[in-house]
């Protein structure tokens, strides 16, 4: 990974922690990938240098031995179902702070955070900014599907919307597993490529939502919608531009 787009996803991970962080602070949503490594990075810094007394809740397996690695104090939505800032990576942001989550398989448990949480905040590089969603995510929309239902959805979103939702598999080319790729809470994914409109004119995220939604054995899409309330995108010199919710929109 190029040093300027590692430069981008520091400065927004840092920026979105000093800003949103403090202590009154309690318990934080700690996401996954490879943006939240710096955010988890610099609250263990803060947390030692400032005394700071919070609770993490982690969004993955990867979440959770990042925090233990840090010597962070780990916590579950069974013991707070509220949750005072939730910090988390994205793989698109559109305009309006929708977004698509899920190229890392984890979005089932970040969109628990990220409903759970009184302030949801995104931190990206500059690659993920876009007007419309497909512009720069080739990969399609993550959906977690039950095992057994995978055909089942993958035949009903073609036939409401078109495109192709693809089973997701190993693809690497050393040691791993043949066949789908299993998320942390036992189910497949279907990346769902749409078609780009020609106009460019973009989709109505919420009906498809709700519709995907509705079919029997999807268990959680990667579409996050009037979810965040500010994006943070770190850019290659190192500065960061800050998107908020538009209240009036
Ligand atoms: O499933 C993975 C998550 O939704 C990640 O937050 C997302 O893929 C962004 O990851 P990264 O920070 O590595 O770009």
């Amino acid at each position: 990974m190029s040093n300027l787009i590692e430069k981008g996803k520091k400065a927004s991970a840092y920026q979105a922690v000093d800003e949103n962080i403090d202590h009154s602070t309690k318990i934080i949503g700690i996401g996954s990938g490879t943006t939240i490594v710096y955010a988890v990075e610099r609250l263990a810094e803060r947390v030692k240098q400032e005394n700071l007394d919070i609770q993490c809740v982690p969004s993955s397996f990867q979440a959770k031995q990042l925090l233990a690695k840090n010597n962070l104090k780990i916590t579950d939505l069974e013991t707070f179902t509220s949750i005072d800032v939730t910090i988390d990576g994205a793989d698109e942001v559109d305009k309006n702070l929708v977004c698509i989550k899920g190229g890392g398989g984890c979005h089932l448990q970040e969109k628990l955070i990220a409903y759970c949480a009184k302030k949801f905040i995104l931190i990206a590089d500059y690659r993920k900014k876009s007007t419309e969603l497909g512009q720069s995510w080739h990969n399609g929309i993550p959906i977690e599907v039950l095992p057994s239902a995978y055909r089942l959805v993958k035949e009903n979103i073609e036939k409401l919307y078109g495109g192709n939702a693809k089973l997701r598999e190993f693809t690497g080319s050393t040691l791993g597993k043949a066949g789908p790729i299993i998320t942390d809470n036992g189910n497949f994914i279907l990346d769902w490529i749409f078609e780009i409109k020609d106009d460019n004119s973009g989709y109505d995220w919420n009906t498809i939502n709700t519709n995907i939604k509705m079919i029997p054995g999807v268990i959680e899409t990667g579409l996050f919608i009037d979810m965040a309330k500010v994006a943070y995108f770190g850019n290659a010199d190192g500065t960061v531009t800050k998107l908020n919710k538009c209240l009036r929109c």
